[in-house]
């Protein structure tokens, strides 16, 4: 099998020149099986790098282009859960391919880490050719990545996306982020709608962050919260002796936030007779503080968020209509979280890592069947209760491995299908790498067994990254 691998790996270079490309290979037992792989990986156009801990694994992605980590999961478990967590969040675009013993991938922690970090795995006793195609097709997923985040990046300088403050690769967020962008280049007042814990107060603030009031203050006001007889002062605040318990000078909200950006949260909520004195700050550009008849100039932007009908409470008289009108100038809707497809699970993997560090609780996994569990469900709370489930698995749950349960879904849900044309990606796959064992990685033999052209062969074969003649 090896001389099959040296053949496939010779014809390789022929006729052009190959890029060598370079493989970690990551152990944390120091046996035998380092050499054989350097053996084996080198015949076919590798460079292979062998470390034995995550700091040198650490030190050799940053010195080298690497693009595939192959790593030796036995007796690994607890050293590697940490280095996987370290350093796929470094390095994203990086693939993983593991060996394990056959019956490991039966264990639910193994299954896990298989699940959620690696590319592919190879069963040992090592087998040459199934490494090759392996880590060929891992080399190419890489690329794939690298080209697809140089695309992201070149869209976030333009769109201005901040793939940290804003989670979320889905269409959608990429359009709520670029409308983002687009309305911190003015002052206009922009009125962000859409249910509960969907992020508004954070749209709010990522628009400041972009805007040129970006160094000024951005003060967020719940006007839920506000009492109907402190809300004047809260807003434009008071002079000292203004009214009793007044012991002091106050300077309200609107005033604080002068230079910058005045966010009123829950904006249906405000008292009606509070509504009109915040149309006449929104006209006239000044506030008097309660107390106070001297005239105060400021200078704010305006983002108001609700998660009511506001139209339906213009509708009803619970909301006036020129304020509704004032405020609704730029519109943002933020989608409920169960229309944003995999953002959960982005959303998911940050947070049980943020929330680790922040607990200073060790850093878990989501197991397959919980990334499941977390996709088919629906929200209703959207990112906040998805915050809290995670928040209260990390810290009830004594295993590496968050499940299902731990997220408190008691109904079992199964694993999702794979797509049609996920299916048939597979299938055409298996069928290249066996007909290219079979004949010894001869590409006529192949094509003719496969009943193709050797065309469509050389096709396929770059494809699936084969790295054949
Ligand atoms: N896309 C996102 N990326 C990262 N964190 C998010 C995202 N969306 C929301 N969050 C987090 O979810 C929580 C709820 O978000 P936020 O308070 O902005 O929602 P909201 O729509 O204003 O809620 P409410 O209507 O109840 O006031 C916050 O802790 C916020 O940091």
């Amino acid at each position: 099998m090896d001389d099959a691998i040296a053949r496939t790996g010779k014809r390789a270079s022929q006729g052009k020149t190959l890029e060598r490309r370079q493989l970690i290979y990551l152990s944390f037992r120091k046996d035998d099986i380092g050499e054989d792989v350097a053996r084996i990986a080198s015949s076919f156009m590798w460079d292979v790098t062998l470390v034995h801990d995550c700091d040198q694994l650490q030190r050799a992605l940053k010195h080298a282009p690497v693009k595939v980590v192959l790593a030796d999961l036995r007796d690994a478990v607890s050293k590697l859960g940490a280095c996987l967590v370290q350093t796929t969040h470094k390095y994203p675009n990086v693939q993983w391919v593991g060996l394990v013993e056959p019956q490991a991938a039966d264990s639910p922690t193994y299954a896990a880490f298989l699940h959620s970090y690696f590319f592919d795995f190879c069963f040992l006793p090592l087998e040459p050719l199934r490494l090759f195609f392996s880590l060929g097709h891992a080399w190419t997923m890489a690329r794939v990545a690298d080209i697809h985040a140089d695309t992201v990046s070149v869209d976030a300088g333009t769109a201005g996306i901040n793939e940290q403050g804003l989670i979320g690769s889905s269409p959608i967020m990429k359009t709520v982020r670029a409308h983002l962008k687009r309305y911190a280049r003015n002052d206009l007042p922009v009125l962000i709608t859409g249910p509960t814990g969907t992020g508004k107060e954070m749209a709010a603030r990522y628009l400041h962050e972009h805007s040129d009031r970006h160094d000024r203050p951005f003060i967020a006001v719940n006007c839920g919260a506000l009492t109907p007889s402190l809300v004047q002062s809260e807003l434009f605040g008071h002079e000292k002796g203004a009214f009793t318990g007044a012991h002091q000078r106050k300077i309200g909200r609107v005033e604080a936030a002068d230079g910058g950006t005045l966010m009123l949260d829950e904006i249906g909520d405000l008292p009606l007779e509070t509504q009109v004195s915040l149309l006449r700050f929104l006209q006239e550009g000044v506030i008097e503080r309660v107390g106070s008849d001297r005239s105060i100039p400021v200078n704010v932007r305006i983002v108001a968020a609700t998660h009511v009908d506001l139209e339906q409470s213009v509708a009803e008289g619970r909301f006036r209509e020129d304020l509704y009108f004032r405020l609704n100038v730029l519109r943002l809707v933020m989608p409920p979280l169960a229309e944003r497809g995999t953002d959960v699970v982005e959303l998911a993997q940050h947070f049980i890592h943020r929330f680790a560090d922040e607990l200073g609780l060790e850093h878990k996994v989501l197991c397959p069947a919980a990334l499941a569990a977390l996709s088919a469900y629906t929200w209703p709370g959207n990112v906040r209760e998805l915050m809290n489930r995670l928040k209260r698995a990390i810290v009830h749950s004594d295993r590496q491995a968050i499940g299902p349960a731990d997220l408190e879904f008691t109904t079992l849900v199964s694993e999702p299908l794979p797509s049609l044309a996920q299916a048939r990606n597979e299938a055409e796959l298996q069928a290249l790498s066996r007909a290219l064992v079979t004949t010894n990685s001869n590409v006529t033999e192949a094509a003719e067994m496969l009943g193709i052209s050797r065309v469509s062969m050389h096709r396929l074969i770059n494809k699936h990254g084969l790295s054949a003649p």
